[in-house]
């Protein structure tokens, strides 16, 4: 029996030689958000170890936007050269790079990279945060300030610029970052989000700066190519974000051209207890497949090929994402291949390994 781990997969007009994604991780290793070597040798390793589509980590559309003062960013043209070098040598290694775009809002480091070597604190002239409302994450992160409406288009005209760079760079799938408390996370969840105009209040309301943001990249995005999701399902947290609002919001973004939601879950709110055990997410991507009819990616705790292979058998995801398993071992997939007895689709050295 073939395996589907290994069994290509479309949406639009791309083609993934396998299933199995690298899920978007920060690598604290930029500067002034530019990719370096160490970047190159990251993710170019992911492509030679065999996985099907490599999603770079969260990278901000504007400097205040970043999780941390290392991390990638797309907000200016200079930033395209370095990434271009990387997404060339995972495209002749068979795999498709695909970017994470992203705004940290209240999380965001308030730590502004000055011009030298350091760091500057908020006291002495570091970022504030922005969110829906002036509410913060935790006791110790700063109190943002909430975005009024031209605020908010600079948001939405910034991740569409940022993905008109991401197509120069190369990329050919563009994930955008609505999960983990993060900026499109905070403007769904009612937990963050205390607005009463038109962005805040109702599900309608609050769903509006997402949909916004999906339909601008859809815009400025090539039609063929695909772009994807990657939302909290839940918060799980009484008052918060639910399945069934995922649910609600996935057929929604499918209209507005999201052709895949990546179903994550959490971040909204500090101390939370989230029941993690073997796949305990993918209950969420299952769900959303079902009920909304949408293709959906599944992540968290999966360790082995046979556990991804179970997920995409019993339909419960389209794609199987792996973070610290892929981090661990860049050659999980030529693992998994073997593993499964499968007939994966090698770069030419790795075909002659196999025999
Ligand atoms: C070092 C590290 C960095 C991460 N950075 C990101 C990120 O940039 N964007 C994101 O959506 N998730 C990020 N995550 C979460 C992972 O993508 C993934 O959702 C989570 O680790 C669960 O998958 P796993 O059990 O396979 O590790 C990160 C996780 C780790 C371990």
């Amino acid at each position: 029996m073939s395996s589907l781990l290994f069994t290509p997969y479309s949406l639009r007009g791309l083609t993934l030689r396998n299933r199995i994604v690298v899920s978007p991780m920060c690598q604290y290793s930029s500067e002034d958000g530019f990719a370096n070597d160490w970047h190159f040798v990251h993710l170019g390793s992911r492509a030679v170890g065999g996985a099907g589509l490599i999603l770079f980590e969260a990278t901000a559309v504007v400097p205040e936007g970043r999780i941390s003062p290392q991390d990638l960013g797309l907000w200016k043209d200079e930033h395209i050269a370095p990434l271009a070098r990387i997404t060339r040598f995972i495209d002749q290694h068979g795999a498709v790079a695909g970017i994470q775009l992203a705004h940290a809002g209240r999380k965001a480091s308030t730590l502004r990279p000055w011009e030298g070597d350091g760091l500057v604190p908020p006291a002495q002239g570091g970022w504030t945060p922005v969110a829906p409302s002036p509410v913060r994450f935790s006791d110790s992160y700063p109190q943002p300030e909430a975005l009024d409406e031209a605020g908010i288009a600079r948001v939405v005209k910034a991740f569409a610029e940022a993905a008109g760079r991401a197509h120069a760079a190369g990329f050919r799938a563009v994930e955008l970052h609505a999960a983990h408390g993060y900026l499109l996370h905070e403007f769904l969840s009612p937990l963050s989000n205390q607005r009463q105009d038109r962005y805040g209040g109702t599900f309608d309301n609050r769903v509006r700066l997402v949909r916004e943001v999906v339909q601008a990249v859809r815009a400025r995005w090539p039609e063929q190519l695909p772009l994807l999701v990657r939302i909290s399902s839940t918060d799980w947290v009484e008052g918060g974000w639910t399945a069934e609002d995922s649910v609600a919001l996935a057929k929604l973004l499918a209209q507005d051209g999201a052709d895949l939601i990546d179903c994550s879950t959490g971040g909204i709110a500090p101390g939370v207890k989230i029941p993690a055990g073997p796949g305990y997410q993918t209950v969420f991507a299952e769900r959303v497949r079902r009920e909304a009819g949408v293709p959906t990616a599944a992540v968290g705790l999966i360790r082995s090929a046979f556990q991804a292979e179970h997920i995409l058998r019993t339909e419960q995801a389209d794609l199987v994402v792996l973070a610290r398993e892929l981090l661990r071992d860049p050659y999980w997939p030529l693992r998994a291949a073997r593993e499964l007895r499968a007939d994966a689709k090698w770069p030419q050295q790795y075909a002659r390994a196999k025999d």
